[in-house]
């Protein structure tokens, strides 16, 4: 039987008019992470309601563990939802809030009140059962409507946007719980993101989604470092898009630097995205691109530079490793092995990227 959740050829228009989703494809692995990632409005909560049955596909099939899902009610789904706003149940405690599913499934108390004590614990929320949601954090508001939602034991669980309404700090150390109790659980989780740097925190698979397409899936580094499109490339944060041309050799030069882009593709004008960890900076020599340090930021595990050369000001990351520029000095930058690839020009319907795994001075 085929494992996981798989969406096919998923469409949906809204009543007034607006596709939002088109023809999306995607294979949701059981035990492992998946972020569905994009920018605002691109249909990720639309996707992720689909899912849950919140909402009915135009066209298009959800099958979960082999089972045609697509027009069975959400009840029957066997999957929970935690929204950006908890929806806790106000006037109920904490531990009413984590048995309320419980007591609709019709489970025993004694058995309620074990599974709720044991998700209670897992979350770190002893010593609080009884408190009601507004004499909670925004944090213990978020881990209990987390609760809620595992005490159920779903095959499939759905975040959307868990962490959107908490501070940076709690942000992170949530997205660090949530990611240990599915590694140890062993849970399915299809979780919303539009931020990147979540996104690549947590997951084991990164979706990106642009205008109701799926247009790019793969681990966190395959995403990061090898874009197939430029809006995934610049949505990733923190990359240069350079216009350049392949010769007949599969070489394409950027500068005083040429890249081997290897075999498979053709003669013409490509793009290359260089991600700011790709950079080798040197004090200037007679080799590579010739530049000036214009800022030189200390940031405690990396040194950020912004370096003037003849392709623009460009933002060189390097780790502590390598000898610090200050501001003013003439530098060399150099292409390392990671962090570089050669797209074709922008297609959203047909991706396609080399992986560079060379890149060589010229004198
Ligand atoms: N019921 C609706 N009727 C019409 N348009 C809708 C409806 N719900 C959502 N939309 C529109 O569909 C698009 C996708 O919405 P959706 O909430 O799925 O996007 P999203 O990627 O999750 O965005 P966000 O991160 O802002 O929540 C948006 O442009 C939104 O305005």
């Amino acid at each position: 039987m085929s494992q996981g959740l798989h969406l096919h050829g998923i469409e949906k228009t809204y009543a007034n008019g607006y596709r939002v989703l088109r023809g999306v494809q995607l294979r949701v692995p059981e035990r492992r992470l998946t972020t569905l990632l994009g920018p605002s409005g691109c249909g990720k909560s639309t996707l992720l309601r689909l899912v849950a049955g919140l909402e009915v596909p135009d066209a298009g099939q959800i099958f979960f563990r082999g089972e045609d899902l697509t027009q069975r009610p959400a009840d029957q789904r066997d999957m929970s939802l935690v929204f950006q706003s908890y929806a806790l149940f106000p006037y109920l405690s904490v531990q009413d809030n984590v048995r309320y599913g419980l007591k609709v499934q019709g489970m025993p108390a004694a058995a309620q009140a074990e599974r709720s004590a044991q998700v209670i614990g897992l979350l770190g929320l002893g010593g609080l059962e009884d408190r009601l949601p507004h004499e909670l954090s925004g944090g213990q508001q978020q881990r209990t409507a987390l609760a809620r939602a595992l005490a159920l034991q779903p095959a499939l669980v759905l975040l959307d946007e868990p962490l959107s309404n908490l501070d940076a700090n709690l942000r992170r150390h949530i997205r660090e719980d949530i990611r240990q109790l599915q590694q140890r659980l062993g849970l399915t989780v299809l979780y919303v993101t539009h931020d990147h740097a979540e996104a690549m925190s947590v997951s084991d698979q990164v979706v990106v989604m642009q205008e109701g397409r799926v247009v790019q899936i793969g681990s966190p580094r395959d995403i990061y470092e090898q874009p197939q499109t430029e809006f995934v490339a610049r949505f990733m944060g923190d990359s240069t898009v350079f216009e350049a041309h392949c010769d007949g050799a599969g070489q394409v030069t950027l500068g005083p630097l040429t890249i081997d882009a290897g075999q498979g593709l053709r003669q013409g004008a490509v793009q290359v995205v260089v991600r700011p960890q790709a950079w080798r900076i040197e004090p200037a020599g007679t080799q590579g691109l010739a530049g000036k340090v214009l800022r030189s930021a200390y940031l405690g595990r990396t040194v950020e530079m912004w370096v003037q050369t003849a392709l623009g000001s460009l933002l060189v990351i390097s780790d502590l490793t390598g000898r610090r520029h200050e501001a003013g000095a003439p530098v060399s930058l150099f292409l390392s092995r990671k962090g570089v690839s050669v797209l074709l020009p922008t297609s959203v319907s047909t991706p396609q990227t080399v992986p560079v795994f060379q890149s060589r001075r010229q004198p």
